[in-house]
C-alpha cells in the first residue's frame, strides 16, 4: 500500500474509533472560545471537560485519553495548573495538544510556554507567526526569538513556518500542525499539506482553538500525526460545505458545526491533500 493510502485508512480508523468510544479529552484553554472549542469535541463524537484549577486539570489529566492545553487567556492560577498538569500527561504517557495562542505577550505566557518544552507535547498546533515564535522560544531551527505576533493572528505565511514545524516535531517526537489557507502538518519525516476551508474561519474567532480541541479528541485514536491530520481535514471539508451554505460568519459557524457532525469518515480521508518525505 502506498503511504497516502496508509494515511487515508488511519484517518478513516480514527473518525470511526472516536465515534464508537465518544472518548473524554480534558481541556485547559481560554475564555474566549471555550464553549466553540467543547461544541467541535462533541460534534465529532468526542467528550469535553474544561476546567482551571491545579487538582482538577491533574484529575483530567488522568481520567482523559488524551488533553488540550491552550493558553490564549490566562489568570494567575495557570501558573500552578498549567505545568503540573503537562507534567502528568507526560509522565503517564498521555498524548496533549499545546496551542502556542498569542505568544510573545506577556512574561507568565512566555515562561509557561518555556516550562512546556521538556514535557513534548504530541501534537504542537498553531498558526504560521506561533510556530515560528515557539520554535524561537524553544531554541530550535526555523524560528525567531523576536516574535512576529500582533496578537492571535498571523502575520507569516504556512510555508514560512516549515522548517519551525520540523524542528518542533523533531524535538518532540510528535507532530506539529500549522494553520493557515493550506495547512501543513509533519511529524518531522513526512509533510503533509491539506486544502480546503473558507475564507470565514478567519473570521469567526476559535477556528484555531477548536480545532485543537479536536486534535486531541483524535488524538486518544490514532499517533499525533494521524490525529492532527484528520482534524485537520475534517475541518477542512466542513469549513468548505459550510461556507456554500453560510451568509456570513455567524450562520458559517452554524453550519460548520453541522458539517463537522455530518461528515463521513471516507469522506474525510479523501479531502485533498499532498504529502512529501523529507
Ligand atoms: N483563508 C483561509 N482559507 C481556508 N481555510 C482557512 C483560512 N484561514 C484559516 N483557515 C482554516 O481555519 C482553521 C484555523 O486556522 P487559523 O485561522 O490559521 O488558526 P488560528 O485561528 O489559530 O489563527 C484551520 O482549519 C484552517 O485551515
Ligand atoms: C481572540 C482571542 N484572544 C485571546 S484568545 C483568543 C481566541 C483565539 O482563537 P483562534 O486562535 O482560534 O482564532
Ligand atoms: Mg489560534
Amino acid at each position: 500500500m502506498s503511504l497516502k493510502r496508509d494515511i487515508q485508512t488511519g484517518i478513516i480508523h480514527a473518525v470511526e474509533t472516536v465515534r464508537q468510544t465518544n472518548p473524554m479529552a480534558g481541556s485547559v484553554t481560554n475564555s474566549v472560545t471555550i464553549n466553540f472549542v467543547a461544541n467541535a469535541q462533541l460534534a465529532v463524537g468526542g467528550s469535553a471537560a474544561m476546567v482551571y484549577l491545579p487538582d482538577e486539570a491533574q484529575f483530567l489529566a488522568q481520567a482523559g485519553g488524551a488533553a488540550y492545553i491552550n493558553v490564549g487567556t490566562l489568570t494567575p492560577v495557570y501558573e500552578k495548573t498549567l505545568p503540573g498538569m503537562a507534567e502528568i500527561l507526560h509522565n503517564t504517557g498521555k498524548p496533549w495538544v499545546l496551542d502556542p495562542v498569542a505568544i510573545g505577550i506577556g512574561d507568565l505566557r512566555t515562561r509557561l510556554l518555556q516550562t512546556f518544552k521538556p514535557y513534548k507535547p504530541a501534537i504542537i498546533r498553531g498558526n504560521a507567526s506561533e510556530i515560528i515564535a515557539l520554535a524561537g522560544l524553544w531554541g530550535l531551527a526555523g524560528g525567531t526569538k523576536t516574535s512576529n505576533v500582533r496578537g492571535v493572528d498571523s502575520q507569516d505565511s504556512v510555508s514560512a513556518a516549515k522548517v519551525a514545524a520540523v524542528a518542533l516535531a523533531g524535538w518532540t517526537g510528535g507532530a506539529v500542525a500549522v494553520s493557515g489557507k493550506q495547512d501543513l502538518i509533519t511529524d518531522g519525516s513526512v509533510i503533509a499539506v491539506s486544502h480546503g476551508g473558507s475564507h470565514f474561519m478567519e473570521k469567526i474567532t476559535g477556528s484555531g482553538c477548536s480545532l485543537g480541541g479536536v486534535m486531541a479528541v483524535y488524538a486518544t485514536a490514532a499517533s499525533g500525526f494521524i490525529a492532527a491530520l484528520t482534524g485537520t481535514a475534517v475541518y477542512n471539508l466542513a469549513g468548505c460545505r459550510a461556507a456554500e451554505k453560510a451568509d456570513g460568519p455567524a450562520s458559517f459557524q452554524v453550519h460548520f458545526l453541522d458539517e463537522l457532525y455530518k461528515a463521513k469518515p471516507r469522506e474525510i480521508a479523501d479531502n485533498p491533500f499532498d504529502i512529501e518525505e523529507i
